[in-house]
């Protein structure tokens, strides 16, 4: 197949080359199908993940920790930058590759909008052509909100996370938008560097879906190492000086400000869908603007399929990969799967040591009238857990919220090194009904972090009345 035509045919056509289209194209080119995947930037082949999203913050999360005594903050910090770029420079180039390399696939680098359900135009940097396919996957992701802030969206010190790790100067003193996901981990970051950071987050607490002893032993933590913490801040405006910005904001009835050289507007991701001419391709979206689509991911046309951010809901990569899963199984499967099928599925914020849930919270399984009991240990005190004293990492907690009828577990809270890995065995137990007595008694191995479960999943500290 070739771009020089103004017309180009295929089986199946992806807009965004983010990860469920990818693994759907890549599937489907290996099964022979013609396949085109449109991709607006050369350099987010792969998507938000591997360029500018979850990769490239993990490593800094690792760097950050890793700079000896002798070496100036600026000067670490701008080689982490560098390195980091070239890890996704090395994976830009491996995604394209693997769709490249199929000679069914043609990745073209252009904008795609809607002409009609069947068709889009494609602007290049030097042409505009039409694809047309019998089926296509809509799937560009989201992208930053700026709240509508008098001088935020102005001011030449305010940038997206995409925008700050792309600096390889290391602000002085950061103020962080929005204590989320986002938010918590670059303050974790940047605080790691030696930058003076400040969180101001509009809500009352941050981690605020989290049990209060869980959202204080992590602020706890972020305050530990020196970040600043402004709960309850409505941000009023954003005045640029010489030196760098000043944000004004309210609290507690008072107006404060403060002194920046940077400002990272954390405050959430919207879907991508604005350029993408929908109306004239007659799909639906919902109030808070994110395509509608059903349990099997198709739209208000059964042609049309939105995978990842863009079909609104939980944003992490590996749903937007099962979204793939879901949607092969309708083209080429049993056409049984549905995003309805996902059982506890676990998160991790990487603020350092990282925090990763799954399931119900204790005032969550409250609420949903369970009879409750709770296994909860600090880091520390977990002896079955040496590993947290070898890596000098002991800061931290793990909880469990059980079923106390039937010994179910109904939810974990794991901050602590290597959080993010035993996260997935409390999922899968979860998941197989595996009860929190056989998941305290199982062997694991040692020195390892799992093996804290067989002492905080014995340490009972509280059970509802009968
Ligand atoms: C800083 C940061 C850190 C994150 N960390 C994690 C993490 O640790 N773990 C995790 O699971 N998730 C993380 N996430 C979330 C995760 O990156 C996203 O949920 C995921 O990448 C979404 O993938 P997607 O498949 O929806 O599309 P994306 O990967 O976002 O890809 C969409 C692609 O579509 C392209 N596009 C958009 N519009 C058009 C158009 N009109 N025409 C052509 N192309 C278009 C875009 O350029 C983009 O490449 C993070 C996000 C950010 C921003
Ligand atoms: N480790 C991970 O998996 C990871 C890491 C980063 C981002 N992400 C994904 O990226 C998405 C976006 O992250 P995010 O943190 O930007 O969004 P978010 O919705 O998780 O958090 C936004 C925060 O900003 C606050 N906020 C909104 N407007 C504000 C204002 N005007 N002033 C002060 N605070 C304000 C909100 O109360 C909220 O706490 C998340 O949904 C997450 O799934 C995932």
């Amino acid at each position: 197949m070739s771009t020089a035509d103004q017309t180009v045919h295929a089986d199946v056509l992806v807009i965004g080359f983010g990860k469920g289209g990818k693994a759907v194209a890549a599937k489907l080119g290996r099964l022979g199908k013609r396949v085109v995947v449109v991709e607006r930037s050369a350099r987010m082949y792969g998507g938000t993940c591997p360029n500018v999203g979850c990769v490239p913050t993990k490593g800094l999360v690792h760097r950050s920790h890793k700079r000896r005594p002798e070496d100036r903050a600026q000067d670490w910090y701008e080689r982490s930058v560098r390195e980091v770029q070239s890890i996704r420079e090395m994976m830009r180039q491996g995604n394209f590759d693997t769709l490249d390399s199929l000679d069914t696939v043609t990745v073209i680098t252009g904008r795609a909008t809607f002409l009609d359900p069947h068709s889009v135009s494609v602007v290049t940097s030097d042409d505009r052509l039409t694809v047309t396919a019998d089926t296509v996957l809509i799937n560009t992701g989201s992208e930053p909100v700026v709240p509508n802030i008098p001088g935020l969206a102005a001011s030449r010190r305010t940038l997206s996370s995409t925008d700050l790790i792309e600096t390889t100067t290391l602000p002085k003193r950061l103020a962080v938008l929005g204590g989320g996901y986002l938010g918590i981990e670059f303050a974790s970051i940047y605080g790691a560097f030696g930058s003076e950071v400040t969180i101001l987050e509009h809500a009352d607490r941050i981690l605020s879906r989290e049990d209060d002893d869980v959202a204080a032993t992590a602020e706890g933590i972020l305050t530990g190492e020196g970040i600043h913490i402004i709960t309850g801040a409505q941000v009023i405006e954003v005045r640029d000086g010489e030196q760098g910005a000043t944000i004004l904001y309210g609290k507690d009835g008072q107006q404060h400000s403060i002194d920046v050289d940077a400002i990272l507007s954390a405050a959430g991701r919207i879907p991508a869908t604005h350029d993408l001419g929908l109306d004239a391709a007659g799909i639906r979206t919902t109030s808070a603007g994110a395509i509608e689509v059903d349990e099997h991911l198709r739209t208000s046309q059964p042609h049309i399929y939105a995978l990842g951010d863009v079909r609104g809901g939980p944003q992490f990569t590996y749903l937007s990969l099962d979204d793939s899963r879901v949607v092969l199984d309708q083209l080429t499967g049993q056409a049984r799967r549905s995003t309805t099928d996902r059982l506890a599925v676990p998160h991790t914020l990487f603020m350092t040591p990282p925090l990763a849930t799954v399931g119900m919270t204790e005032k969550e399984a409250r609420a949903a009238g369970y009879r409750v009991a709770i296994a909860s240990q600090p880091v520390a005190e977990i002896l079955a857990m040496p590993r947290a004293y070898a890596v000098e990492e002991t800061r931290g907690m793990m909880k469990f919220v059980i079923d106390a009828s039937t010994d179910e577990i109904l939810g974990a809270a794991l901050l602590s090194v290597d959080a993010q890995e035993i996260i997935n065995t409390v999922a899968l137990a979860i998941r197989h009904g595996i009860t929190a007595t056989e998941l305290r008694d199982a062997v694991y191995t040692h020195p390892s972090s799992t093996e804290a479960l067989n002492d905080v999943l014995a340490t009972i500290v509280r059970t509802d009345e009968p």
